[in-house]
């Protein structure tokens, strides 16, 4: 059975991982471990070792970087680890962060985290099982969370000149 990892934080103010969690055992039997740490920056680690020592497939990363400069470097420090644990461990860590403002106010701000790692879980289950499912995607302008982008369309046409 395929092992898919959560790795989530304290500092978070939505319970991401519930969200994560009750997504993928609607779509998939799997097996799901779960690993809580403080902060994002401890979820390199935390990741890594969901990999290699809890032999799971792929790891959903789950963050909430808070409003303030120093929350913000501390995700790109935590963003910068996890991508360092995908090189080291040749495996995928989806990193799901929501920054806190990212949403208008503490309402929009729940369903924003629960929506986007419940799309980011989808996502990992594509990424296990069916990886064309992507494939079929490309380019099409997917965001979790908000509204997608949607495609631009008329590339083929070439430069449109002045
Ligand atoms: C400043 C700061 N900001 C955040 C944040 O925005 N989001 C978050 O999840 N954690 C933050 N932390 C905590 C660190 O990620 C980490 O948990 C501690 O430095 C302990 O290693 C810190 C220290």
């Amino acid at each position: 059975m395929k092992r898919i990892g959560i790795a989530d934080t304290t500092f978070a103010r939505v319970d991401m991982a519930r969200a994560a969690v009750s997504t993928i055992k609607k779509e998939a039997s799997v097996q799901i471990v779960r690993y809580t740490v403080p902060g994002i920056k401890d979820l390199p680690v935390a990741a890594k070792r969901l990999l290699e020592e809890d032999d799971c497939d792929i790891v959903i990363a789950l963050g909430m970087p808070g409003p303030a400069d120093k929350d913000k470097m501390c995700a790109h420090e935590a963003s910068s680890g996890l991508i360092m644990a995908q090189l080291m461990t040749n495996k995928h860590i989806l990193e799901v962060f929501v920054h806190e403002d990212e949403a208008k106010d503490e309402k929009t701000l729940a369903w924003l985290a629960e929506k986007r790692t419940a799309e980011h879980a989808l996502n990992a289950l594509s990424l296990v099982f069916h990886p064309q499912t992507l494939t079929r995607l490309a380019g099409t302008g997917q965001r979790q969370g908000y509204e997608d982008a949607g495609p631009i369309e008329g590339g083929s046409a070439g430069y449109p000149g002045h």
